[in-house]
């Protein structure tokens, strides 16, 4: 199985509170799992058990204290800014709940940023046709505030189409979205995955979008303490409730 994520026992923790008070709190505390391509995982857990953290160390956004973790065979805990920018920049995409996207730039220079980044740059009918994929024809003159919420996550999503990403990363993806835009968003995130090259990893509370992945590990406390094949939203909530 080729694999596009492989963590090991990734620990992170981070420094709370001031003077007397101040004091390390583990947040990460031995997470392994992999990712194999053309897979969508989902990562579901109580709030605060870490999703988000884990989310971040395994993307390289941020620096996990101890463990492994090779992105496309790349190692990215302990690299240096440059390696890690050229593994973020050659290899991962990211979503974000609140889409961070640049507010100053148009729907189209948007989604062409990581690509021309990564010095790859996209012809204008490309852009076209990957904004018209995530039903936004003819829109890559708008800017951000002029678009409602679902529509600039799908400029985020085809942001993170148009980079070529092999590993997309999600934080939860329909958090911001009404239930049409966030099951359309849903799938866009799924034809990812179903690129037998690419991946999704997708945090996320929302059970209807954890039973679109083909597995899910639930987080307790910072650690993988269940993992379930592609389930049901009932089953995966009884999981859910058995962990907490
Ligand atoms: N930068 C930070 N500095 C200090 N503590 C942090 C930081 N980031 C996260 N934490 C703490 O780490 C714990 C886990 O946070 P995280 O956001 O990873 O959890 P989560 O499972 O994604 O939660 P939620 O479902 O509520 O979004 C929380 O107690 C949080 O307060």
């Amino acid at each position: 199985m080729s694999c596009t994520v492989v963590a090991r026992e990734v620990c992170k923790s981070f420094v709370i509170g001031r003077g007397s008070k101040r004091r390390a709190t583990d947040v990460l505390r031995g997470v392994s799992l992999h990712v194999a391509a053309g897979e969508m995982v989902a990562i579901v857990g109580p709030s605060g058990s870490g999703k988000s953290t884990l989310l971040y160390c395994l993307s390289g956004l941020e620096a996990a204290d101890a463990g492994s973790v090779e992105v496309m065979g790349r190692q990215v805990v302990g690299a240096g800014r440059n390696d890690l920018f050229k593994t973020r920049r050659d290899h991962v995409g990211f979503i974000f709940q609140s889409y961070n996207l640049i507010p100053s730039l148009t729907a189209g220079e948007n989604v062409s940023l990581p690509a021309r980044l990564a010095g790859r740059p996209l012809t204008a009918a490309q852009v076209r046709e990957v904004l018209a994929g995530v039903g936004l024809e003819g829109r890559e003159k708008s800017r951000p505030a002029d678009m409602s919420g679902g529509e600039q996550q799908r400029v985020a999503i085809a942001r993170a189409l148009a980079g070529g990403a092999d590993v997309v990363f999600a934080d939860e993806p329909t958090g911001a979205l009404d239930s049409k835009n966030g099951r359309e968003a849903l799938g866009l995130l799924r034809g990812i995955a179903d690129d037998p090259a690419r991946s999704v990893v997708m945090v996320t509370h929302d059970l209807e979008a954890a039973s679109m992945a083909d597995r899910i590990l639930v987080l307790k406390d910072g650690r993988v303490v269940r993992e379930l094949g592609r389930s049901n939203p009932t089953d995966i909530l009884k999981a859910l409730e058995a962990a907490r």
